[in-house]
């Protein structure tokens, strides 16, 4: 019998059998069962009813091919039963992706709390289907009781070091979804290019972006993107790193950055966005405003990383409103006054922030709560520690970096991350809310990301579902994943060519 490889990320608890059903496209359906708060007509649901018979029957187009497995096949269903219906609402931290799933004879029982676990059950089930010969399609008989470890498991894409074309967006959007990865993280801008069409002020793309109408995204693409994100459980946190890697937007915006003095004078450069003028918060209060309502999630992640002082301190006027602050010659404090003015912006927008670890580093004082990520090298446990003995929530970042690339940069380096294990009490490590992979883009855009992004990435969604104990051997994952990466080439298309061949001559 082949070897049944089960679901990626392992679930919390499955058991298989060898009890096997036949499955034919034309007769298998998915359903609402009677006692569901969600019913036809939930969008979301009845488009990922359709999107899974598609990846599940790759081959199939409708026709009456393949006749000669009909009939030994039964009718097969799977009934979906949602507890409290939200088909029209957007993930968020506090999402329910809870399900169980019992594949029984003609049957498979999927019940989850909201429509966000009836997605990952649905994903689940498409990955325990398996195709033995040709067009013969079956499904063991199992048991999944299935929740994530960790509810914030995210991807960083870079569009600002080189643009990526919506549809390269849409399709990594899609191959999260396989891995249950639940946060996009949009690095939307940085120095080299600013892509984002603003309502507001569109000469932040007009001039900052690499070309004004090619390299940018619209306010109808940015909705594509959250809406392809919706209906897959997936969050878009947007970030708009500031006030360091921001040369882009001084193009577009004037006055912004902060003019750099050499001894006689304004050097011609630009740093970081200008902290000592009151328009330099009333454009990021303006823009923060803007984003706020665009982007749906409670959650925006406002940079605040590699911040270089030595622009700041060459400025007169900084140096004046260092004295005036107070702060002396402590430029971390300027940059902490900055990050918190904005933090409060954006909490006055009813938003979480998230920061890079450098805003903590420098400033223990910052009074309103905020997200950690940490990433910087090192022992990132380390950092991790600290940022849990003063109460803040963390997401971790560091171990995870697969922008770098290099033979040590293999998947069983990131499947090896223990994320709790750093010094601190139980409820130190409750204010863990997650991981990210991060796939910076100075060396990457739409030529290289996928082979660059999977199955690496695979490795870190399972280590931010999946049990630890239960996923702990590098040498039992291997072949799991081996067969895992070949199941995530399933949608239509150029991949679908490569996957067949692949898949025929790994079965013969
Ligand atoms: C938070 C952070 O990572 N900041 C920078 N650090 C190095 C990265 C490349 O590996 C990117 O350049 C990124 O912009």
């Amino acid at each position: 019998l082949k070897q049944v490889y089960g679901v990626w990320p392992m679930p919390q608890h499955i058991s298989h059998f060898t009890e096997r059903y036949v499955l034919h496209p034309h007769q298998f359906s998915y359903k609402y069962s009677s006692d569901s708060a969600a019913r036809h007509g939930c969008s979301l649901l009845d488009a990922a009813f359709k999107r899974y018979f598609r990846i599940i029957f790759p081959d199939f187009e409708g026709g009456t091919e393949f006749r000669k497995t009909w009939s030994e096949a039964k009718p097969f269903t799977v009934s979906v039963s949602v507890r409290t219906v939200g088909c029209d609402e957007y993930p968020n931290q506090d999402s329910d992706e809870s399900y169980n799933l019992s594949v029984s004879a003609g049957e498979a029982m999927l019940r989850a709390e909201s429509v966000w676990g009836a997605l990952r059950g649905l994903e689940s089930f498409s990955q325990l289907v398996y195709e033995e010969n040709y067009n013969s399609y079956y499904v063991n008989k199992t048991e999944i009781v299935d929740f994530p470890r960790f509810p914030f498991r995210g991807l960083l894409l870079d569009t600002s070091r080189h643009y990526l074309p919506v549809h390269v967006i849409l399709k990594t959007l899609d191959a999260m979804a396989y891995n249950k990865f639940n946060v996009f993280h949009w690095h939307i801008v940085d120095d080299p290019s600013f892509p984002y069409q603003s309502r507001l002020y569109p000469d932040l793309s007009n001039k900052g972006a690499f070309h004004p109408v090619t390299h940018i995204y619209t306010q109808s693409d940015v909705r594509k993107v959250i809406s392809h994100a919706r209906f897959r459980g997936i969050r878009v946190v947007p970030e708009f790193d500031s006030p360091g890697h921001t040369q882009s937007w001084g193009k577009g915006q004037p006055d912004l950055l902060t003019t750099c003095y050499k001894r006689t004078g304004p050097s011609g450069t630009f740093g970081p966005i200008n902290p000592s003028l009151g328009s330099s918060y009333q454009f990021m209060s303006n823009l923060l405003k803007e984003v706020s309502s665009v982007f749906p999630d409670t959650f925006v992640h406002l940079g605040g990383d590699e911040v270089d002082f030595a622009c700041w301190k060459s400025n007169p006027n900084v140096q004046a409103f260092m004295a005036k602050m107070g702060f002396g010659n402590d430029y971390k404090k300027l940059e902490s006054f900055y990050m918190e003015s904005i933090m409060n912006i954006s909490a006055a927008f009813n938003k979480t922030a998230i920061v890079w670890q450098d805003v903590f580093d420098f400033s223990k004082q910052i009074r309103t709560q905020y997200v950690v990520e940490v990433w910087k090298r090192g022992c990132y446990l380390c950092n991790m520690h600290q940022v849990a003995k003063a109460g803040l929530k963390i997401i971790l970042a560091a171990p995870f970096y697969l922008d770098l690339p290099g033979p040590t940069h293999n998947w069983a380096r990131y499947y090896t991350v223990r994320p709790l294990s750093f010094k601190g009490t139980e409820q130190q490590k409750k204010l863990v809310i997650g991981g990210e992979v991060c796939m910076w883009g100075e060396y990457v855009d739409a030529a290289n990301l996928s082979p660059r992004l999977w199955p690496r990435a695979s490795a870190a969604a399972e280590r931010l579902w999946s049990d630890e104990e239960q996923t702990s051997s590098v040498e039992k994952a291997f072949p799991r994943l081996q067969d895992f990466r070949c199941k995530m080439i399933r949608e239509p298309g150029l991949d679908r060519d490569s996957y067949t061949l692949q898949h025929h001559k790994r079965l013969d």
